[in-house]
């Protein structure tokens, strides 16, 4: 969830990539998810995981964000900051006793160290995350409090006051009404124009053809890569979706 140091330093002899990876496997303790997935991730640009349910995208990103430790392959970055990850808002107990911006300020935890107090910068990073997802004013409400649309906002807050060039969201539009989908899509398209790699899994396909760069999972592999018209091919998605 915060900055973490990237688990390979980074590789300034990587080219039009933010991150590179080949013959990447993990898992987790006696499963074995991922297989030897070689692909890149282009700077600047929006990339979608797509796959269905259990194809590994929330593992792969979990890996690309250093909270899972690759089991053997290479993981490369670019020269930038370490990732800003947002996991899925199921992931996030909503009972914990936490207002919203108490969640967003963790965001700050990565630079700051979980015992120091915020600074003004920090202090900074917080409120404009909040002002740019468009909850300032849900500040003092408990999260578990707050709709599912709100939470998920607060959560990308949380994610943007990291403040790093490259984004992880896991499923950033999941289960909100079009509306709520639709405002998270266009902050995420003015973060790419503004500078930021951002990668999401998603389920939206919507979402995923009008990504740069689209990464096609099935059962923990990489069975598609390219531009959404090059990868969400209607053969491609049948084989995928309704296996024979
Ligand atoms: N903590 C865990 N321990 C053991 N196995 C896990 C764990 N998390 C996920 N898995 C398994 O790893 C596989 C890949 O799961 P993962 O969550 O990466 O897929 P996904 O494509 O993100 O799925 P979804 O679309 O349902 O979120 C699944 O078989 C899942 O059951």
């Amino acid at each position: 969830m915060f900055n973490n140091n990237p688990p390979f330093p980074p590789a300034t002899e990587l080219r039009n990539e933010r991150v590179r990876f080949q013959r990447l496997s993990a898992g987790y303790p006696g499963r074995p998810v991922l297989h030897q997935l070689s692909a890149a991730i282009p700077p600047l640009a929006m990339t979608a995981l797509v796959g269905p349910n259990g194809s590994g995208k929330s593992t792969l990103l979990g890996v690309l964000a250093g909270v899972i430790t690759a089991t053997s392959g290479q993981l490369r970055y670019a020269e930038g900051s370490p990732p800003a990850f947002v996991p899925q808002r199921g992931a996030v107990g909503d009972t914990l006793p936490l207002t919203a911006r108490q969640t967003v300020e963790m965001g700050r935890w990565g630079q700051r160290g979980l015992w120091r107090r915020l600074t003004r910068t920090d202090r900074t990073a917080v409120d404009s995350a909040m002002e740019r997802l468009g909850v300032a004013d849900l500040g003092a409400r408990q999260l578990g409090e707050l709709s599912g649309g709100q939470r998920q906002r607060v959560l990308i807050a949380q994610g943007l006051a990291q403040q790093s060039d490259l984004l992880l969201l896991d499923e950033p539009t999941t289960g909100l009404d079009p509306e709520a989908r639709e405002r998270i899509t266009a902050l995420l398209t003015d973060l790419v124009a503004d500078g930021t790699t951002v990668v999401q899994a998603t389920h939206d396909l919507d979402a995923a053809r009008s990504a740069d760069a689209c990464l096609l999972l099935a059962d923990g592999r990489l069975i598609g890569q390219g531009s959404p018209e090059e990868v969400l091919t209607p053969e491609a998605l049948a084989r995928i979706w309704q296996p024979a």
